[in-house]
C-alpha cells in the first residue's frame, strides 16, 4: 500500500472508532442494562447448543455491553470464566480463571482485570469460546477494536498452543455488542482475525458451529 492510502486507512478506522464510540455512549444506562441482560441470554443460549465448558470473557469498561450476567450464568452452570489481563508493553493478554469477583483489580486502561497474586493463571490451552468485545462489527466476521490489535496477537498465539497440545478444535471467536454497533461493512486488513459469529441483543448470527442453528449462516 502507497503512503497516502495508509494515511486514508488509518484516518478512516480513526474516525468510525469516533463515531461507534459515540453511538455506544449514547444509549441511556437503562437500554444499556436490558439491551446487555438480553444478549447475555442469548450467548448462553450459543454455548449450551454448542456444550461449551470453557469461555474467555471480557470485564466491561467504558460503555461496553455488560458482559457480567454472561460470567455468573457461567458460574451457575460450573463453565470455566477465563478473563485477559492486558500487558501494554507488549500489548499481549495473560489469561486466568476467574472464580470470584472479588479477585478483580484495577488493571491497564483502568479495566477490573484478575489479580496475579490471586487467580490462577490458564496455560498452555485453549478456551472453547472466546467473545470478543469490539465498537463495531459487521455480519462477514469483521470486526473493529480500539486498535491495540491485542485480540488478534492472542489468535496468533492460541492458534500455536492449539497445534502444540495436538488439540483437534479451535476455539469459536464470538464477538458480543450491542446491534447499534453492527454495519454493513467493517474495513478489515490482513493481521485481523474475522469472527465465527456474533451475538447481540437481538439474536446470534455467524457460521453454524457445532449443535448451532443454520438460519443465520453468514453471508
Ligand atoms: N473490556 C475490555 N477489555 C479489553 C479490551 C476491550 O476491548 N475491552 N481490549 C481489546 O483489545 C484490550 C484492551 N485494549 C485497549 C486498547 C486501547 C485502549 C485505549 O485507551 N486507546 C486510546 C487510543 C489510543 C490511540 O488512539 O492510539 C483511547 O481509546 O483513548 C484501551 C484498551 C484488552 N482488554
Ligand atoms: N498478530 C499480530 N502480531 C503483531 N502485531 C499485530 C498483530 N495483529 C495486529 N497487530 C498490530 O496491532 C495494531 C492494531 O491492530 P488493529 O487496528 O487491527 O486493532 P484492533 O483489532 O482494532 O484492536 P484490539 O484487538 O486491541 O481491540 C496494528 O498496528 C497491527 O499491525
Amino acid at each position: 500500500m502507497n503512503p497516502e492510502e495508509e494515511i486514508k486507512r488509518v484516518s478512516a478506522k480513526h474516525a468510525l472508532r469516533r463515531s461507534m464510540t459515540l453511538r455506544r455512549d449514547e444509549l441511556s444506562d437503562e437500554e444499556r442494562t436490558k439491551r446487555s441482560k438480553q444478549a447475555c441470554e442469548m450467548a448462553s443460549e450459543v454455548m449450551k447448543e454448542c456444550h461449551v465448558q470453557s469461555m474467555m470473557i471480557y470485564v466491561p469498561f467504558r460503555s461496553e455491553l455488560d458482559s457480567r450476567p454472561l460470567v455468573e450464568w457461567a458460574w451457575e452452570h460450573g463453565l470455566q470464566v477465563i478473563v485477559p489481563r492486558s500487558l501494554p508493553q507488549d500489548r499481549s493478554m495473560e489469561l486466568y480463571e476467574l472464580q470470584k469477583w472479588d479477585e478483580l483489580i484495577p488493571g491497564a486502561y483502568g479495566i477490573q482485570e484478575p489479580d496475579p497474586q490471586r487467580s490462577k493463571m490458564f496455560m498452555n490451552d485453549v478456551p472453547d469460546i472466546i467473545w470478543v468485545p469490539g465498537l463495531a462489527f459487521d455480519r462477514n466476521g469483521g470486526r473493529l477494536g480500539y486498535g491495540g490489535g491485542y485480540y488478534d496477537r492472542l489468535a496468533d498465539r492460541l492458534c500455536h498452543e492449539v497445534h502444540d497440545a495436538a488439540r483437534l478444535k479451535e476455539p469459536l471467536w464470538v464477538g458480543i455488542g450491542y446491534e447499534v454497533q453492527v454495519l454493513e461493512h467493517v474495513p478489515m486488513e490482513e493481521h485481523d482475525r474475522v469472527l465465527d459469529g456474533l451475538v447481540t441483543d437481538l439474536g446470534y448470527s455467524g457460521k453454524a458451529g457445532p449443535g448451532l442453528r443454520r438460519d443465520n449462516e453468514w453471508n
